[in-house]
């Protein structure tokens, strides 16, 4: 008896956020404040429902897309860099690195409890919210669930989350 998979995947041009970040690397460097308009993408896989799909399409794309909306035209901030230091003072969030320093309205910063904005990990953090929005409002788990994010066209960092 052949084993059967089934996936679904959606990626969309409305599944773009624009945002500014930077991040460190090699240990003790920091790159220039810059933005992307990074996509996302997600596919889920698990068994057929009724309805003979592993999960709506429509659902899938509106769930996504209410996370990447919360993204959209943000500055993207990780709270747990090692090298940075992001001070949320309520009016302003204050970042810190070396001798350098940026000052920015609260309102306009998305700070992730993340250790850097790298694709990799902003891909990790927008399935965690993925999952909860699907578990909370559809009471749906997939098998699996990858969310890619492209930073740039041709480059970008899946997560896989695999209960
Ligand atoms: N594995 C990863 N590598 C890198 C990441 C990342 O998130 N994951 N991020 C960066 C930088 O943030 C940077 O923005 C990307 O740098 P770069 O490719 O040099 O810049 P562009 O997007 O402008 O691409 P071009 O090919 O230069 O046009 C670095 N590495």
């Amino acid at each position: 008896m052949p084993t059967e998979r089934y996936k679904v995947r959606v990626t969309k041009d409305h599944l773009v956020f624009c945002c500014g970040h930077f991040i460190s690397y090699e240990g003790h460097r920091c790159e220039r404040l810059h933005g992307h308009n990074y996509r996302a993408a997600v596919e889920v896989e698990g068994p057929l429902a009724a309805d003979f799909y592993v999960f709506d399409f429509v659902a899938l794309k509106a769930r996504m897309k209410e996370i990447t909306d919360d993204l959209d035209h943000h500055m993207l901030l990780a709270t747990r860099n090692p090298v940075i230091a992001v001070v949320d003072t309520g009016p302003t969030v204050d970042v810190t690195y070396k001798d350098r320093r940026w000052l920015f309205p609260r309102g306009d910063c998305k700070l992730l409890p993340i250790e850097n904005t790298t694709a990799e990990l902003i891909a990790r953090h927008l399935a965690e919210r993925l999952l909860e929005s699907l578990r909370d409002r559809h009471g749906f788990v997939p098998e699996v669930l990858r969310v890619e994010v492209e930073e740039n066209i041709g480059q970008s960092a899946t997560y896989e989350w695999v209960p």
